[in-house]
C-alpha cells in the first residue's frame, strides 16, 4: 500500500452503519495498520449499545449510541459503510434517504444487494461502491471484490481501494461478477474451515490428540496456501508433487474423487453465487414494494 493510499484514507470520516463481524474485521484491520485515526471511525447498530462500547474499548472508535448521534454521524461522514444483514438492508437504506448529501460515498459489503437496488431505495444515484470482502480482513489477509457505480469520483475510487487494500487484496470486477466473488472468496473461508474441521476429526479418529490434530491441520493449511503464494506454482502442480505414484496421497485423492470432491465444491460455489442473487432479488422486491 502506497503512502498516497494511506493519506487518502486518513482524511476521510467513516461510519459503519451496522457494526457486526464484517464491520469489525474491516475496522480492526484499518486501525491496527494505523491507516486512519480511530477518531475518524464511528460505529452504530440498531440497538446494541454494549457492542458499540466494546468496539470503542478495543479499537478506540467512536460509538453513536443515541438517535441524535446516529443522525449527525450519518449526515456528516464522508463515507457510509453499509454493514447490516441483507434482510435489514432495505429499511436501513430507506432511512438514509432524508439524511444524505449528494457527495457522500456509500460502500456496501452486503451480499446480493445490487447498486441499482441501493439507488432505488435511496431514490437517487448516490455514488456507490459495492464490495464483497471476507472475514480474513481482520488480520490484513482479506480478499475483496469491488465494483463502482458510474458516479463514483476518481478520489472516491482511490479511497475505496485504499480502504480494502489496507486489509488485504482487492480485485476490481464488473458488478455482475460480485456474486462469483461471493462464491469463491466471500464465503470461501468457511469452506476452508469446514475442510479443517474434517481433517481434525479424522486425525482424532485415527488416534491423535485433538491438540496435535489441530496444530498439524492448521500448519498444513497455512503452509499449503503459503506454498502457492510464494512459489507461484499452480495448486494442481503442487498437488502432483505431493502425490507419489501408487502412494498414500494417490489413495486419498482417489477416495475424494469417489466422493465427488471437485463436483461438490463446484456445486457449492455455484449455489453460493445463486443464493446471493436470490437474496438480492428479495431486497429488490422490498424496494419495488415501497414505491
Ligand atoms: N460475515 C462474513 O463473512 C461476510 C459478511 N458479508 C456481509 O456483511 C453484512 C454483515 O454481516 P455480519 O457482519 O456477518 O452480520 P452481523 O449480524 O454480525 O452484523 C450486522 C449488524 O448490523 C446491525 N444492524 C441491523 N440493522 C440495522 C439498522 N437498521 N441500523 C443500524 N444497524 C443495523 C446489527 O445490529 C448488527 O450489529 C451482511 O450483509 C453480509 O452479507 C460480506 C462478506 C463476508
Ligand atoms: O453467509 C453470508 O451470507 C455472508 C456473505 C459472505 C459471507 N458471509
Amino acid at each position: 500500500m502506497s503512502n498516497r493510499d494511506a493519506s487518502s484514507l486518513g482524511k476521510n470520516t467513516l461510519i459503519f452503519y451496522g457494526a457486526g463481524s464484517m464491520a469489525e474485521a474491516i475496522l480492526r484491520g484499518l486501525v491496527e495498520a494505523s491507516l486512519t485515526s480511530p477518531n475518524n471511525i464511528t460505529v452504530m447498530n440498531r440497538s446494541n449499545a454494549d457492542r458499540l462500547l466494546e468496539l470503542e474499548r478495543q479499537y478506540g472508535v467512536v460509538p453513536a449510541t443515541t438517535e441524535d448521534l446516529k443522525k449527525s454521524a450519518l449526515t456528516s461522514a464522508d463515507v457510509i459503510i453499509l454493514g447490516m444483514k441483507p434482510k435489514d438492508s432495505a429499511n436501513a437504506i430507506k432511512a438514509l434517504q432524508p439524511l444524505l448529501r449528494p457527495e457522500q460515498l456509500i460502500v456496501s459489503v452486503i451480499a446480493g444487494l445490487s447498486i441499482s437496488t441501493i439507488h432505488q431505495l435511496l431514490g437517487r444515484e448516490q455514488p456507490v461502491v459495492r464490495t464483497m470482502p471476507n472475514t480474513s480482513s481482520t488480520i490484513g489477509l482479506g480478499a475483496t471484490g469491488i465494483s463502482f457505480s458510474a458516479s463514483v469520483s476518481a478520489s472516491q475510487r482511490e479511497f475505496a481501494l485504499a480502504m480494502f487494500n489496507a486489509v488485504g487484496l482487492t480485485a476490481v470486477v464488473d458488478e455482475p461478477l460480485i456474486e462469483a466473488v461471493n462464491g469463491v472468496s466471500g464465503s470461501g473461508p468457511a469452506y476452508v474451515y469446514y475442510l479443517m474441521e474434517a481433517m481434525i476429526n479424522a486425525g482424532v479418529q485415527l488416534g491423535l490428540t485433538p491438540e496435535a490434530a489441530k496444530d498439524l491441520t492448521v500448519q498444513t493449511v497455512r503452509g499449503a496456501a503459503e506454498m502457492v503464494f510464494t512459489t507461484g506454482e499452480n495448486p494442481g502442480e503442487l498437488r502432483r508433487k505431493v502425490t507419489s505414484p501408487n502412494g498414500t496421497t494417490q489413495a486419498a485423492i482417489e477416495t475424494l474423487d469417489h466422493y465427488s470432491f471437485q463436483e461438490g465444491m463446484n456445486k457449492a460455489i455455484v449455489r453460493c453465487a445463486d443464493r446471493a442473487r436470490e437474496m438480492g432479488d428479495a431486497i429488490r422486491a422490498e424496494a419495488v414494494d415501497s414505491k
